[in-house]
């Protein structure tokens, strides 16, 4: 998605997450009375994926990661409508004018944006969209219109040496990429303080309490 690290930095990719030893409650795949899609933000390192990997094993078959469009070509491993949507630069820009894409960056040469279609086609399938973006995604998002819900993930208190940690602790980043991730931590971190855009900010401290807010925050019934 727009400039998101994770795009940036080749080193990382969704295959390489760590299994996760997480203790995993049954609960009842029941999707959420709002079934707006859900825009996921926070500083790389924070635990966004840490958090949706729990929601989506918990409540299965209720919620979908939206699919990004690239003009970068797969790594190893990479599937098309699985990683990303590989297109041509072409068609990423016929989309562009078509005014197709929720949020769209260039970054290193290549192009990355979320499609409204597969927003729109994910939703048909009755499934709550969850985008895990960064903060000029989010600006875009905001400003296209589309009825969704914020939620910023942040860091404890010292933010930035959490973050350090925690991405050291991940061992999927180089310290050039790491470095990147964490300068571009302090914008995003100051961008959450910038009120009106986000309807939950929620601290990843202890992960099952950050868990149950996230949960509590997207099950709640709507409004
Ligand atoms: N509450 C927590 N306490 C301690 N460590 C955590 C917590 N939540 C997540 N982590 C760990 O922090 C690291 C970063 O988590 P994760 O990969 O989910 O972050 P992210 O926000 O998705 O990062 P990125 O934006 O770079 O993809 C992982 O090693 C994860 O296991």
């Amino acid at each position: 998605m727009t400039l998101r690290l994770s795009r940036i930095a080749p080193i990382r990719t969704f295959s390489l997450r760590r299994p996760r030893t997480l203790h995993l409650r049954s609960t009842m795949s029941t999707p959420p009375v709002d079934t707006r899609p859900i825009v996921l933000s926070g500083p790389s390192g924070v635990g966004k994926g840490t958090l949706y990997e729990l929601l989506f094993r918990r409540h299965p078959d209720c919620f979908t990661l939206s699919v990004s469009h690239t003009t970068r070509a797969p790594r190893n491993g990479e599937q098309d409508g699985v990683n990303y949507h590989f297109v041509t630069m072409q068609d990423f820009e016929d989309l562009i004018a078509k005014d197709g894409f929720v949020e769209h960056a260039k970054f290193g040469g290549n192009r990355y944006g979320t499609s409204k279609q597969t927003i729109e086609e994910q939703e048909r399938k009755g499934k709550v969209v969850l985008l895990d973006i960064e903060m000029e995604g989010v600006k875009q998002i905001k400003q296209s219109g589309i009825d969704a819900r914020y939620i910023f993930i942040s860091p404890p208190e010292p933010a930035l040496e959490t973050l350090e940690q925690r991405l050291r602790g991940r061992q999927t980043e180089t310290e050039e990429s790491l470095q990147k991730r964490l300068n571009q931590a302090k914008k995003e971190l100051e961008f959450s303080k910038v009120s009106g855009v986000h309807d939950t900010i929620i601290v990843n401290d202890d992960l099952e309490a950050a868990y149950k807010k996230l949960e509590d925050f997207i099950y709640k019934p709507a409004a």
